[in-house]
């Protein structure tokens, strides 16, 4: 007979969620997002009082205050499975507004790099939220959200466009053809690794979402340009660390609207 294994949490690992070891509970409701741990330094760096609350993994969360606001900062990585780790745990744990700000390669030559793409939306393909709800499910931004990055990118005088991004779990290619000339005539704008897995993430939970991506290159060729993703060069990193107020006032704007209906 196999002997009932023990389970029973310590009074430490009770404390703290398992994937990212956040808080289980008491987090400020606001979230921004990044796949980079050292963004997440990056951008924590520039809050009041940030802490550091949980390291796991690819996870490292703060917890601080910006523009008098408390809100959180979290890395999740890359890819969507491992990201909506930390969006679940995060939920759990009493956060209700994301913003992911991320970067991106664009899938048009008249989108520059260091622009921000503000996703409206993004194509499914991230290999997961398919296994949340039906692949006919739409991965849609908060319009609150969205407007607020609008307004905050406007505000810092910083080059964005809004619209659709490609979401995608692979991001080397395989043997298969992409279909990369069918979503660039349909107006898709960039491709990532996590949006549409936070949008689902977040509609199904009732949680309130967007995300601004840093483009990092072109990435509208065959392969999506894995072979000649560049994005350690001046231009980008300028540009990521410049934009992250961009973000960080986009979710304290949010704050106003209070908890999601
Ligand atoms: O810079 P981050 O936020 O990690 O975003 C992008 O960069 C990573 C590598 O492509 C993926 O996570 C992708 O979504
Ligand atoms: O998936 C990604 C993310 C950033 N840049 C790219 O080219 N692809």
């Amino acid at each position: 007979m196999t002997e009932p294994r023990d389970n029973a949490p310590d009074s430490v690992s009770d404390d703290v969620l398992p994937v990212t070891k956040v808080p289980r509970r008491g987090l400020p409701g606001l979230a921004l997002v990044v796949g980079d741990p050292a963004r997440a330094d990056a951008v924590a760096a520039r809050l009041t009082d940030a802490r550091l609350i949980g390291e796991n993994r690819e996870y490292r969360t703060f917890r601080g205050t910006w523009r008098g606001v408390e809100l959180v900062v979290s890395s999740h990585g890359v890819g969507g499975p491992g990201a909506v780790c930390l969006f679940a745990e995060l939920a759990e744990a009493g956060v209700h507004t994301l913003l992911r700000y991320g970067t991106t390669g664009a899938l048009r030559r008249d989108i520059q790099d260091g622009d921000l793409v503000i996703a409206e939306a993004a194509v499914r393909d991230d290999g997961v939220s398919q296994q949340l709800v039906h692949p006919e499910f739409p991965a849609f931004a908060t319009p609150e959200a969205t407007l607020a990055l609008a307004a905050a990118a406007r505000e810092h005088g910083a080059r964005h466009r809004r619209g659709v991004v490609w979401t995608r779990a692979a991001f080397s290619p395989g043997v298969l053809t992409l279909p990369v000339d069918e979503y660039v005539r349909a107006g898709v704008l960039a491709i990532e690794m996590e949006m549409s897995a936070l949008y689902v993430f977040a509609a199904l939970r009732g949680l309130r979402a967007g995300g601004a991506l840093v483009v990092d290159g072109y990435a509208g060729n065959d392969d999506v340009d894995a072979t000649t993703y560049a994005p350690h060069r001046q231009v980008v990193v300028d540009a990521v660390r410049r934009s992250a107020d961009v973000v960080l006032d986009a979710l304290v704007a949010l704050q106003e609207n209070g908890e999601p209906a």
